[in-house]
């Protein structure tokens, strides 16, 4: 049993704050990134969410519950923000339609190390990790097969006729940026999925890559030279004791 009070060595505190992490579910439309967020932000109340500019209409009710997901504006609204420079980046997929993501309460996440979630094309992701590299988690979520992901868009009805073709044909396009990604998700059983991200959280919380300042406190205390270690009769710790050196004081007393 170690007495830390007579150590030679200052108390290390080893504990560590991995700083704000975004967490970006990304991957092709209809594969469940939305529902995904919900859920997931039931159960963790501590993970942020950052509504979206839009200058599209809401949607009616019955189709889609969009409640804290976009904060609806007019076009003059948004083109002001876009002057003002108050979007982390901003998109116009389709006439008339404009979405962009707020940088300031990213920026207040970072300052007050909260983590947030995002959903978003992995066109999108690529482009908000280019800005926020440490922060940035990519989660790539996939439905189990190709024609589920078809079944969920046709179901969920917020796409008809050409633009559910646009869907499909974007949802292939996007299977090729996999690789810019750190998880695969697979998204079928929704609960199971949800804990597969909660546990992504637990892990991303000890990634050495996010705490950086533990590596160096530990490096800094560490010194560069080996020593043994197997020693089971004890003596060569002995031999080294300042007790058993001649030329110290304790040593020479010995002789
Ligand atoms: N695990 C799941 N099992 C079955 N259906 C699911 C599952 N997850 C989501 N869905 C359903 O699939 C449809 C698409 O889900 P959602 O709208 O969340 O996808 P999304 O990835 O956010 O799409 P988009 O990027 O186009 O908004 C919804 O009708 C949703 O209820």
């Amino acid at each position: 049993m170690v007495d830390s009070s007579t150590s030679s060595v200052p108390d290390i505190d080893f504990r560590a704050n991995p700083g704000a992490t975004f967490y970006v579910l990304s991957g092709p439309g209809g594969t469940g990134k939305t529902t995904l967020i919900k859920r997931w932000r039931q159960e963790c109340s501590d993970l942020g969410y950052v509504a979206n500019i839009t200058t599209r209409k809401p949607r009616p009710q019955h189709r889609a519950d969009e409640s804290g997901l976009y904060q609806f504006v007019s076009r003059g609204e948004f083109r002001r923000l876009v002057e003002a420079k108050a979007f982390a980046q901003w998109v116009n997929p389709s006439e008339g339609k404009y979405y962009g993501t707020p940088i300031a309460p990213l920026e207040a996440a970072i300052a007050e190390g909260r983590d947030l979630v995002f959903d978003y094309t992995p066109q999108l992701y690529i482009n908000l990790r280019r800005q926020f590299r440490e922060q940035v988690v990519g989660i790539f979520i996939v439905p189990p097969t190709f024609s589920e992901l078809l079944r969920r868009l046709h179901g969920r009805g917020t796409e008809t006729g050409e633009e559910l073709y646009i869907k499909e044909q974007m949802a292939l396009q996007d299977l090729g940026y996999i690789d810019e990604h750190h998880y695969h998700v697979v998204n079928d059983d929704l609960e199971g999925t949800v804990s597969t991200l909660k546990a992504i959280r637990v892990a991303e919380r000890h990634s050495l890559q996010r705490i950086g300042r533990i590596r160096e406190l530990c490096r800094s205390h560490s010194p560069r030279t080996m020593m043994f270690y197997y020693d089971a009769l004890g003596t060569r710790v002995t031999n080294i004791s300042p007790n058993n050196d001649p030329r110290s004081s304790a040593g020479g007393a010995r002789q």
